[in-house]
């Protein structure tokens, strides 16, 4: 038996022409971390709102461990015991103290277990010295780090976090998101968050579900969906591309043509880091530097090849109208299904 199980689920909110969650199945199984990305509106809080039981559906189903996960319609507290939703709208009790924010999670277990999961969740979020405080008189990001550490209190069986590290500084942000998703998998916790952070997905993530109006269009391990990208929407999401066409591909590397069987009006991409750059004199095919951008790390390069312009990462900074060799390897291309 499936962990979760997603049969058909679709949500359309009174008054809106399209659901904003429509006809999405899928299985996580224990110990499986997912992460939802997609546009502004694609609905990814709404299905993990379901996932949670506080929104209804319009139809199909949320079943954990084979039972029936319901939203608020069918119950008097919104929610399901088994799982924790932290959403962006922090819900920390405003009367109480952090401590007794965090410890009220606790209060099922023995008082070591509580004593040394209180010192330990303190220490991963930074919270020494403002125990005693209450939510109010913290700022937005100190807030977001105690409803963390009292969302992480009692492990659930599944936890769901929305835009769980948005309002933390930059500084605090990696530190904890590693910790954070480190300890879950530690835990062997099943975990789904949503993100506007490419980056965290996928690098924190065993699975990526990406959605657009309403619909998961890829769900795939993060290799997959940044290589292997679905449609342009997938490739353009995870950042840099090249997108061309099989006949503007064939331009720039003519070689490819006894490699590759494609369609002249197939798309193809690969990501600017496949490209290899080579000595002038040596390379297969010759670009000319157009265009390049400082990336910290590296520099993207915008290289003419044969009226084809493909972007190009390269540790080695080049000028505009610096002449170089590239060549990408057969297997990195990947050809688009739409
Ligand atoms: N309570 C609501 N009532 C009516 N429409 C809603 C409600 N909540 C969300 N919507 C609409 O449903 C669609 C999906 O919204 P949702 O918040 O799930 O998307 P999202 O992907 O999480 O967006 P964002 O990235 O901006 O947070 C949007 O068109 C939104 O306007």
């Amino acid at each position: 038996m499936s962990f979760l199980r997603l049969t058909n689920v679709s949500r359309k909110y009174p008054g809106q022409n399209l659901a904003a969650v429509n006809d999405i199945s899928f299985e996580l199984q224990k110990g499986e971390i997912l992460s939802i990305v997609g546009e502004n509106g694609s609905g990814k809080t709404t299905l993990l709102k379901i996932i949670g039981g506080v929104e209804d559906t319009d139809g199909g189903e949320v079943r954990l461990l084979g039972e029936l996960v319901t939203g608020p319609a069918y119950n008097l507290v919104p929610g399901h015991a088994e799982i924790k939703m932290l959403a962006q709208d922090l819900r920390l009790m405003p009367k109480h103290t952090i401590i007794e924010n965090i410890s009220y999670n606790l209060r099922g277990y023995v008082q070591e277990f509580q004593d040394e999961r209180l010192e330990y969740l303190i220490s991963l979020f930074r919270l020494q010295g403002l125990e005693n405080k209450r939510p109010a008189q913290l700022s937005g990001g100190q807030q977001q780090r105690a409803a963390l550490a009292s969302a992480l209190a009692e492990e659930p069986a599944l936890l769901l976090l929305d835009e769980p590290f948005s309002s933390l500084d930059i500084m605090l942000k990696d530190e904890i998101r590693h910790k954070v998703i480190r300890q879950a998998r530690e835990d062997g916790d099943t975990l789904i968050f949503v993100t506007h952070e490419v980056k965290d997905a996928l690098s924190l993530s065993d699975k990526v579900a990406v959605m657009k109006a309403g619909k998961i269009v890829q769900m795939d391990r993060p290799q997959a969906v940044y290589e292997q990208p679905r449609d342009e929407y997938v490739a353009y999401l995870f950042g840099s591309v090249n997108l061309l066409s099989a006949n503007d591909l064939f331009r720039a590397f003519p070689e490819l043509k006894k490699n590759k069987d494609l369609h002249w009006n197939d798309k193809v991409c690969f990501r600017p880091g496949k490209i290899s750059i080579c000595a002038s004199e040596t390379g297969i095919n010759h670009g000319l530097v157009i265009g390049a951008d400082y990336m910290g790390d590296t520099y993207e390069l915008e290289v003419e090849v044969e009226g084809v312009v493909l972007k190009v990462n390269s540790k080695k900074c080049y000028q505009r109208g610096d002449k170089l060799g590239i060549y990408i390897h057969p297997d990195d291309i990947h050809v688009l299904e739409e």
